[in-house]
């Protein structure tokens, strides 16, 4: 568990936060520009002291009343917008100098973080010879070779263009799904937080408006992630089998099976879905002859109406409705039509499934044409 709560004031802002997050996973610290998700970083890592601190993480205690745990003996590391390589040194120095910092027991070796991140082929570069994507891969190495308890990351793909974003969220993925170091991540990209975290934790002016497990955190209507303008559902699953001859993989998830397109890897396997409110139509029965592979049970848990007389609809899959959450997003005119109501049992008709991570997990890469989401 981490347990974080600040307080203070820096010029003219006002920071009051806390929130209490699991030991493990990707948290996310999300919330429009100056709403203090840097403030709050800074603050774990100890580069800021705030005059009300109290940070407890999986039981070390770094922060609380006159006790202050200065920077350098925290397990932190801590990867920036912009990677701060050694211009002087090359990748293999650079990732030398994170291990001679390392404090504690060692988590992670060498060779595993070489692997999970690919940068062997660039140990002889010098740093000024690198992509920006392999600037901050490297960076994210140096910094797991210090032995982290915690990892901290401020927008570390924000200084990207789009092509190196895509080239090192597969990476962000291996590291998610292979280590146990928890990290905590600031963005203000809700598609990267939508791939990327467990627990999102939001902020707004200073404040922790709510905090909780991603999904839930989505879907939930006293929040105002429901009301962006392309809402959408994650949920996780595991995969049950492949189709070869089709091209597709069923996944479980809670309360029903999904088809997805392309081959999501060896049954078992965990991976994240993502379906957007406006692919999910509704209806009391099941379609008889239609090209949508993806019909299940669901339970309407509420409806929120939105501008341009369309409702998003909030449900959760399988016939007693304990299953994962879902939103639909459909028109008032259906709505009405339909004469839905809360409570009742929906055929949920999902448009297109597509995996939240488009580029899977390096082992199992499947082809381009894969991974667009069919109906
Ligand atoms: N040392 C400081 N002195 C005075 N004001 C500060 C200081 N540090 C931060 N602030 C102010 O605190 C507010 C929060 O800044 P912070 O960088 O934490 O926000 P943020 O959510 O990370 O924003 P962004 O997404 O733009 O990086 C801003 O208004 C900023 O100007």
């Amino acid at each position: 568990m981490i347990g974080a709560a600040f307080r203070g004031r820096l010029g003219s802002f006002d920071l009051d936060t806390a929130f209490e997050v699991p030991g493990q996973g990707i948290t996310a610290l999300f919330g429009p520009s100056g709403c203090g998700k840097t403030t709050v970083l800074r603050a774990i890592a100890g580069l800021m002291r705030l005059p009300e601190g109290r940070l407890v993480v999986n039981g070390e205690t770094w922060q609380e009343g006159r006790r202050f745990v200065p920077p350098h003996r925290r397990a932190i590391g801590y990867v920036f917008q912009e990677a701060s390589l050694f211009p002087h040194l090359s990748v293999e120095s650079n990732l030398r100098f994170g291990l001679r910092r390392s404090r504690g027991a060692a988590r992670i070796g060498w060779d595993e973080v070489v692997d999970l991140l690919g940068i062997g082929p660039l140990f002889d570069r010098p740093t000024a010879m690198l992509s920006g994507g392999e600037r901050q891969r490297v960076a994210i190495g140096r910094a797991l070779l210090s032995q982290p308890q915690l990892l901290l990351m401020d927008e570390p793909l924000s200084a990207l263009d789009r092509f190196s974003k895509d080239e090192i969220l597969p990476y962000l993925e291996r590291l998610h799904a292979s280590l146990s170091i928890p990290v905590i991540y600031v963005s203000h990209d809700i598609a990267e937080v939508e791939r990327l975290a467990d627990t999102l934790v939001l902020m707004g002016g200073g404040r922790v408006r709510a905090a909780g497990p991603i999904a839930a955190m989505l879907a939930d209507p006293a929040l105002p992630l429901i009301r962006m303008p392309q809402p959408a559902a994650v949920i996780d699953g595991a995969v049950v089998s492949t189709d070869p001859v089709y091209g597709l993989s069923e996944v479980e998830v809670p309360g029903g099976r999904l088809v997805v397109p392309g081959d999501l890897g060896p049954r078992g396997m965990r991976r994240r879905l993502r379906i957007p409110a406006s692919d999910v139509s509704l209806g009391r029965h099941a379609p008889l002859d239609t090209t949508i592979l993806n019909a299940l049970p669901a339970r309407i848990q509420g409806a929120e109406p939105e501008p341009g007389h369309q409702v998003t609809v909030r449900l959760a899959l399988g016939a007693d409705g304990q299953g994962a959450a879902l939103l639909a997003r459909v028109s008032r005119k259906s709505w009405d039509r339909l004469n839905l109501r809360e409570g009742e049992l929906v055929v949920a008709r999902l448009k297109a499934v597509a995996l939240a991570d488009p580029a899977p997990p390096l082992s199992t890469r499947v082809t381009p044409a894969a991974r667009t989401a069919t109906s």
